[in-house]
């Protein structure tokens, strides 16, 4: 089922035109990578999905309603969720107070100042923890937690509002290669248990060409080819602008964990 409908979409910032006119649709239960050089158009897209930007023309249509124009809190209850991070102010909280907080959000509780967030749907959090591996560590405050652990939480409180759609800008920069693959794995599993729908950003190309149903490659602002990995590796109009022509990327080796349908 189509869930996300994209076309003509375009930005520009004064002359330049961030994003031209591109088209590409998005199914539930579906891992799409948006891939690209510095600069191609992946964040501006993002921003205009998510409402943050709005679009100059084009149209962004979610199960049939129109996006572009809506505010990103409407957009946001619609089902479009970000993986955002966690906030200098909420690292001092537990794991799992991060996440009820969330979930508070979710159910238009956050402002119940008579219900403290420790009380709020302990259960559901702890649910939601373990599908992201951190349930053991539901207790610890997320200032101390490893980077990658961050990132775990950071999901969590990103399903707490039962996105049909996860925005995900670079999931897993910054990580070892371990990591990485832990992380896409999980997402990928959660994509096929819960349907959702994954638009991700990614440079790690180790990452992409092992866990994307289908990839868009955007450069300077328009959808220069679209398909899956292996398609996607042998297009040549790809090969030319990442590597000048004559290369492809390298198959990877390192896929750690096989995720199946
Ligand atoms: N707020 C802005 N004002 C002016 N120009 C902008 C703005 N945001 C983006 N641009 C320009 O639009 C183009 C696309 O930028 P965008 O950030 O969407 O690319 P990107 O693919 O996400 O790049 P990167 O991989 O480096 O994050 C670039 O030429 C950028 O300089």
């Amino acid at each position: 089922m189509t869930l996300l409908t994209v076309r003509g979409l375009g930005k520009s910032f004064g002359g330049v035109k961030a994003v031209d006119g591109i088209d590409f649709d998005l199914k539930a239960g579906e891992l799409l990578a948006l891939i690209g050089p510095n600069g191609a158009g992946k964040s501006t897209t993002f921003n205009m999905v998510n409402g943050q930007l709005k679009a100059d023309r084009g149209s962004i249509k979610m199960n049939g309603t129109e996006l572009i124009g809506l505010a990103p809190r409407a957009i946001w209850r619609l089902g479009v969720g970000r993986c955002f991070q966690i906030a200098e102010t909420f690292s001092s909280l537990t794991v799992i107070e991060n996440v009820q907080m969330a979930l508070l959000s979710h159910d238009n509780q956050l402002f119940s100042f008579f219900k403290p967030a420790s009380s709020h749907a302990r259960d559901k959090a702890l649910e939601l923890l373990s599908q992201v591996g951190m349930q053991e560590q539901a207790d610890r405050p997320c200032s101390e937690l490893a980077y990658s652990d961050v990132k775990r939480v950071e999901l969590a409180i990103a399903l707490a509002n039962e996105p049909k759609l996860l925005l995900m800008d670079e999931p897993t920069a910054g990580m070892a290669p371990k990591e990485r693959n832990d992380m896409m794995a999980m997402t990928k599993r959660l994509v096929i248990e819960r349907g959702i729908a994954v638009l991700f950003t990614e440079h790690s190309m180790d990452v992409v060409f092992a866990y994307a149903d289908r990839i868009s490659v955007l450069a300077r602002g328009r959808l220069i080819a679209h398909g899956t990995p292996d398609s996607i590796r042998e297009d040549r109009n790809v090969q030319e602008v990442y590597f000048g022509g004559g290369s492809t990327f390298a198959l990877n080796p390192s896929k750690a964990v096989e995720v199946s349908q």
